[in-house]
């Protein structure tokens, strides 16, 4: 059932496009604030929402604003109490699909409402303007790998094949390199989102529709073995050039006969492979202050080095949809600057906390285990090297047992010369 949004604040106007949501077939979820609309769009995809421009926690255009920085943005009707020219132009510019003036007109809007529901999603218009290349922020060396081929992409209009951890950014790379690649239409296929009846005919319209253009299908691996097939005799007709992204281990699913192997090969031509946020801290700086910047576009509101440890120290299972969030959420409660720990969400807190109580913990053993060493009269000591390789054996073996026992990963991982980790791998756990 598709879901219609609706953020505004009167109550009886609220029930009222509700009505109006519900005898169109949709399920009608409200938010009485700008705030609680945009964390409502994070949770949850929405087909549409209608947004009040006078909101009593924040201007609905600049909600407008944080829903259209989103890589698949809902179409978004205003409504607004103050017609002015100027709002109207600025809602145009970010975006909104429609804008409707108070009193409402509620017979007027049903229509409206319903002609952007029936338009499959990847038809509704993308009215804001295409993305620039430098919103892709990264220094990281993976990121750096990763900008290299979408460059290439850029350049050749060949297949490529996005791949990465949900919400690393792998629609955005593909809507750059859309965007980059000439004006041509960009269709979008969102191949999990389909129930199993309707995706075939969703992705012949999709073919049919990005003919002449790109067609960019999301979740590759999540398409049915048949869907692939398809896939596969249209890529042959090479009509369209296609974009994929995956977050799902497409090679494993060869090996279980569940993704064809002739796809993946016409799909990879060229392959990005987009990093976790976790394993490139380094561009944290660089990217909470972008997203900073989005969520609050006249608001300057730099990070303290507390703040900046406490997301170092996170491990971001969400990537870098999840480091939106948590600017959007400093930017609702931090009223003054600099942005403090107790401005983040609570889990980045809660784990910052916790690993600096693990480090805590860890100080306070070594000292206990070290008076135990060395109480004892001076001959009895033992040297350095020996207290050392008593903290090294538990460690190593430790982290050998994370990399499945290899030690030519864990040398790799830890950027260890391998003949060193291999000698003390020998020495003090007596490993061949
Ligand atoms: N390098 C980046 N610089 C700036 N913003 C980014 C970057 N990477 C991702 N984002 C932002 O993070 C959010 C999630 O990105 P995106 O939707 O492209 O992720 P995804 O990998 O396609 O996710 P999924 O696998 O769930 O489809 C978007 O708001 C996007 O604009």
């Amino acid at each position: 059932m598709p879901r219609v949004l609706i953020i505004e604040d009167e109550y009886a106007l609220a029930a009222a496009l509700s009505t109006v949501v519900r005898r169109l077939g949709a399920e009608p979820v409200v938010a009485a604030s700008g705030q609680g609309g945009l964390e409502k769009a994070q949770r949850q995809s929405f087909d549409a929402v209608l947004l009040d421009i006078g909101l009593p926690d924040m201007s609905g255009l600049k909600v407008l604003a944080t829903l259209r920085a989103g890589s698949m943005p809902p179409p978004v009707m205003i409504i607004t109490a103050h017609g002015t020219l100027d709002n109207a132009l600025e809602a145009r510019r970010l975006g909104a699909h429609d804008y409707f003036l108070k009193p409402l007109n509620l017979a007027e809007i049903q229509p409206q409402l319903r002609a952007l529901l029936e338009l499959p999603r990847s038809e509704v218009p993308q009215t804001a303007s295409s993305p620039d290349p430098s919103i892709m922020i990264g220094d990281a060396p993976d990121m750096q790998k990763a900008f290299a081929v979408i460059a290439q992409a850029c350049a050749t209009p060949v297949p490529v094949l996005l791949t990465g951890q949900p919400g690393t950014g792998k629609t955005l790379a593909a809507e750059v390199i859309a965007a980059q690649s000439g004006p041509r239409t960009l269709v979008i296929f969102r191949s999990d989102e389909w129930p199993a009846e309707q995706a075939g005919a969703m992705l012949s319209q999709c073919l049919e529709k990005s003919k002449g253009g790109t067609l960019l299908i999301e979740e590759v691996g999540a398409l049915s073995l048949p869907l692939q097939a398809t896939l596969c005799r249209a890529m042959s007709m090479g009509e369209q050039r296609v974009l994929a992204t995956s977050s799902l281990p497409l090679l494993e699913f060869i090996h279980q006969g569940r993704f064809r192997e002739d796809l993946y090969y016409l799909l990879s031509v060229l392959h990005v492979a987009i990093p976790p946020l976790a394993g490139r801290t380094g561009d944290l700086p660089a990217l909470a202050a972008a997203l900073l910047k989005r969520a609050a576009p006249d608001r300057d509101l730099p990070l303290s080095q507390e703040a900046m440890a406490a997301l170092k120290g996170y491990e971001w299972p969400g990537n870098v949809r999840e480091l939106v969030t948590a600017m959007q959420h400093v930017v609702a409660v931090c009223a003054t600057s600099p942005v403090l720990p107790r401005h983040l969400p609570e889990a980045i807190v809660n784990t910052a906390q916790e690993s600096s109580h693990l480090d805590q913990a860890l100080n306070r053993a070594l000292v206990a285990w070290l008076d135990q060493k060395l109480t004892c009269a001076e001959a009895l000591i033992p040297d350095y090297d020996t207290l050392l390789a008593q903290i090294e054996k538990p460690l190593l073996a430790e982290l050998l047992a994370r990399f499945e026992d290899k030690p030519t990963r864990l040398a790799a991982a830890l950027n260890m010369n391998r003949a060193t980790l291999r000698r003390k791998l020998r020495e003090l756990l007596g490993k061949e």
